[in-house]
């Protein structure tokens, strides 16, 4: 089962909706429910969704204290997305803020890795055309995390902290553009393995 915690994105059916259509459990709650109403839940995967706050306005919804040792006790990947991924890179001793580019809509992005969770073996340079919806911007990782793919504009675009099955991407990989490209995440667990189609 596939756990979405939802704070407030357009698209956050359509995460539930994606997982669905690849034969999956997904089971979306408010982000900001409380930690006992998720008691024996054990999800594989856990995806935050994207929002409209800014991680630093006042009041901006958050996943309840000690969410994240409730995702590891269940063996959860964890990703990311948009203000989700802020959200966990926040929470986590990373800083995130308001960016000098704000990237809308169909937006290039470039693997900067050899070898990752998300994209696989697929080679450094190998660019992707992914959808962006954001103003604000992750600007110093938490300890242990890497980035993966950035932009062409160079906003971090993807990161992943392997061994904690920590995962995040600054674009959508829920929203399909015109043409159909798989969009990455690896979440495998006990044998079971999860690809967002877009
Ligand atoms: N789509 C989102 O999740 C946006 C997150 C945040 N509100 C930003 O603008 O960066």
């Amino acid at each position: 089962m596939v756990l979405i915690l939802d704070f407030g994105s357009q698209y956050t059916q359509l995460i539930t909706r994606r997982v669905r259509q690849l034969g999956v459990l997904s089971l979306c709650v408010s982000g900001t429910a409380p930690l006992s109403s998720l008691t024996g839940l054990r999800p594989r995967a856990v995806i935050l969704s994207g929002g409209p706050h800014s991680v630093h306005a006042s009041g901006a919804p958050s996943f309840p204290e000690g969410f994240l040792d409730f995702a590891a006790e269940a063996g959860a990947h964890v990703l990311g997305v948009c203000y989700g991924m802020q959200l966990l890179v926040q929470s986590l001793g990373g800083a995130v803020e308001a960016g000098e580019r704000q990237e809308y809509g169909d937006t290039e992005v470039e693997i900067t890795a050899t070898s990752s969770a998300l994209y696989g073996e697929s080679g450094v340079g190998n660019r992707q055309s992914v959808w962006m919806s954001h103003g604000d911007e992750v600007v110093r990782l938490p300890q242990g995390f890497e980035v993966v793919a950035r932009s062409v504009q160079g906003a971090i675009a993807a990161i992943e902290h392997r061994e904690k099955r920590f995962y995040g991407l600054q674009y959508h990989p829920e929203v399909s553009i015109i043409y159909c490209f798989i969009l990455s995440s690896w979440i495998d667990g006990d044998g079971f393995k999860l690809r967002l189609l877009c």
